[in-house]
């Protein structure tokens, strides 16, 4: 499912005196099956830009196209199916969770949809096996009784279980520790390996940006403000901080440790800027500081 927007904006309370103008002359292209980030500082947009994607909002200038729908829509119908087709995973959505079981908080939107009752059971284990929770031994207990990552991962199942072709997150990861921030990026980087089903994720964390997507929107007061890989952006970090952003961790260690090299004039190769990860960096590191002599031991 193509998406594609062409000098879209968007105005909050427009012709009133709280008019404001929260997203200026959006114009992108992403093709079916991409994992994109979208970073930016608070304010910047992000949301804005997520609920205009699942027709929770309709662009007040330009046009959008996503997949067979064209947006401002005429007919509300219009904008409920594209609501099934573009999974919103809000930030802390385990705030939504209210059924008795987790079943059936995850049969919720397929019920919803009229979809015939012996289907479902079927559709909502599967569900369930793809965020990692086993359907006998989760299913009948109550959401309320899981873990803040538990809770998440139903939350994600009761997006996937609509099957959408594209799948947004809004910060999955806000208010987990760094296991389960670990675990529940990588269940979407398998997933999306795995099914190629279009991955946007919105997040305020250059690491995961870079480490996770094939490429980057960073905005900046309601307007795309660089796009590109994250090699590619992340080679501009003067651009990066008048956004109000920084680099990566990793980024910044290879810009100070090439800037050393230099300076010191010696004939260690400076590193590449396409290393996101600590492995891949202690690699090219040992790559370049063999031990000399052999083995001491
Ligand atoms: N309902 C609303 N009415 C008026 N202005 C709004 C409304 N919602 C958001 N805004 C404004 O629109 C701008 C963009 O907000 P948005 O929530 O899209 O930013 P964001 O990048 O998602 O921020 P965050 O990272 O804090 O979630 C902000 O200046 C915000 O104050």
């Amino acid at each position: 499912m193509d998406i594609r927007l062409e000098s879209v904006g968007y105005t909050y309370s427009p012709g009133t005196p709280f008019a404001y103008q929260a997203l200026q002359g959006i114009s992108l292209h992403i093709p079916h099956g991409r994992y994109i980030a979208i970073i930016g500082h608070t304010g910047s947009g992000k949301s804005t830009l997520i609920q205009l994607l699942n027709g929770l909002l309709q662009p007040t200038e330009g046009t959008m196209q996503i997949g067979e729908f064209t947006l401002p829509a005429k007919k509300k119908k219009g904008l409920e199916k594209l609501r099934q087709q573009v999974g919103l995973a809000f930030q802390y959505p385990e705030y939504q969770l209210f059924e008795e079981t987790v079943r059936k908080d995850v049969a919720f939107g397929l019920v919803n949809m009229g979809l015939p009752s012996e289907m479902i059971p079927g559709r909502v284990d599967a569900a369930l096996r793809l965020v990692g929770l086993d359907p006998q031994e989760y299913g009948e207990k109550s959401p309320f009784a899981l873990s803040g990552g538990q809770m998440r991962r139903v939350a994600l199942a009761g997006v996937l279980v609509m099957n959408p072709a594209v799948l947004i997150l809004d910060e999955p990861t806000a208010g987990l520790d760094p296991a389960g921030h670990h675990a529940i990026l990588e269940m979407v980087a398998r997933m999306h390996q795995e099914e190629k089903r279009t991955t946007i994720l919105v997040t305020h964390s250059m690491e995961d940006a870079a480490l996770y997507a094939d490429y980057l929107y960073v905005m900046n007061e309601g307007r795309i403000w660089m796009e590109g890989t994250p090699q590619q952006v992340f080679r501009d970090p003067d651009k990066i901080r008048q956004a109000g952003l920084d680099l990566p961790e990793i980024t910044r260690f290879i810009y100070q440790f090439n800037e050393r090299i230099r300076i010191s004039g010696s004939e260690v190769a400076p590193l590449p800027f396409d290393i996101f990860d600590p492995e891949t960096l202690a690699d090219e590191l040992a790559r370049r500081f063999p031990r000399k002599g052999g083995s001491r031991r």
